[in-house]
């Protein structure tokens, strides 16, 4: 499947599921559609099935010793992105490796968590994906109990390599063939995309598996909602400034309609959030981060969820660019987000333009 076109799939609203088919059954009606071929569905059962072992481990919360800092008392274990680390994210991490490493459908994986991309043992056959997560996004609401999530990317390993390096996975948004992300909040969800709409499957606990409960997940185009940390107001960039500004000025304002606001600190959260209800959320780069580029991971965090929300009917974007389109300069690239209903970001896409035309 060539570079993903600037369409999302003909939108049919949001459809309404037939009893009880499994994420085995639809992968295998799309791979008879020939959509996907049995190492990508392959591949998906087994990031699937790790998110469910992910997802008791989340689900035990302090009964099984996984909350808090992971280290020692005194020394936390700091990531490559310079975060302390949570025993969740060791564990999820931990969890995402050891089931992906045997499958034999891998040239390589990378992660949020680790320095650099992840080798598959010689011991193991090799397949011809790239896998890359988050193995848990929202850290900071784990000992809280707020909903938390593991977001992953497949893309194809470059024609000749059999063990990939940092640069094979240095490829556009543009080039992934499936994104996903599962959501352990009140259910266990998993919404998933093979570029043919995005839909959404819920965990049967009882018979342990992901059973779809969406198909089609549809954004509406418009929103009264936005998410952006708002703490951040005083670090931020003119156009964001005055784009805010605008949304907060409700109906007497130049936007003629009132705006509310939710932010989970939870980038799964707030996104499924807008998947399944419609909305904008945001992350722009702000004085705090602009050295870094943004807050945000180009590569686990906002071209999986970029590509989700376009063949939802939404779009996304860095505020200057498409995010698919943006050409990764390094695994941990950080940039700024702007995602959700396709008319609401336009919106704060031209106030940016508008700024940049009159700074020129
Ligand atoms: O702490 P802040 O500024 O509200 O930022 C919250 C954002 O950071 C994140 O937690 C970053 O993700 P990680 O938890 O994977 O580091 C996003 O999920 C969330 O949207």
């Amino acid at each position: 499947m060539a570079a993903l076109a600037a369409t999302a799939p003909a939108m049919s609203a949001t459809s309404p599921v037939p009893s009880s088919i499994s994420l085995t059954r639809y992968l295998i009606e799309e791979q008879r559609a020939g959509r996907i071929n049995p190492d990508l569905r392959l591949l998906i059962e087994v990031v699937a099935r790790a998110c469910k072992t992910i997802s008791i481990a989340v689900g035990k919360g302090a009964l099984g010793g996984v909350l808090g800092e992971a280290g020692t008392p005194g020394e936390a274990s700091m990531n490559i992105q310079g975060e302390a680390q949570k025993k969740l994210d060791v564990l999820s991490n931990e969890i995402l490796l050891e089931a992906n490493a045997w499958g034999g459908h891998l040239a390589g994986l990378a992660s949020e968590e680790m320095d650099t991309s992840h080798p598959i043992p010689d011991v193991y056959p090799r397949g011809n994906y790239l896998l890359l997560f988050d193995p848990l996004d929202g850290s900071s609401n784990i000992d809280v109990n707020i909903s938390v999530g593991t977001i992953f990317s497949v893309l194809r390993c470059p024609d000749g390599v059999t063990q990939a390096a940092d640069k094979d996975f240095l490829q556009a948004g543009t080039e992934q063939v499936c994104a996903g992300y599962t959501t352990y909040g009140p259910s266990t969800m998993l919404v998933l995309t093979i570029g043919n709409g995005t839909h959404a499957f819920t965990l049967d606990r009882e018979v342990g598996s992901f059973v779809m409960t969406t198909r089609n997940m549809t954004i509406p185009e418009e929103t009264k909602e936005f998410a952006v940390n708002m703490s951040n107001q005083r670090h931020w960039q003119p156009p964001m400034q005055a784009y805010v500004a605008d949304l907060l000025s409700g109906k007497e304002g130049p936007r003629g309609k009132d705006f509310n606001m939710r932010w989970v600190a939870s980038m799964v959260a707030d996104v499924h959030r807008i998947l399944t209800r419609g909305g904008i959320f945001s992350y722009p780069l702000d004085a705090k981060c602009a050295d870094k580029g943004g807050k945000l991971r180009l590569m686990y965090e906002a071209n999986p969820m970029s590509f989700l929300v376009e063949q939802a009917g939404g779009a996304a974007s860095t505020g200057r660019q498409r995010m698919l389109e943006v050409q990764p300069t390094g695994l941990h690239m950080r940039v700024p987000v702007f995602i959700g209903s396709k008319q609401e970001v336009e919106t704060a896409v031209r106030y940016h333009r508008e700024h940049d035309a009159e700074q020129a």
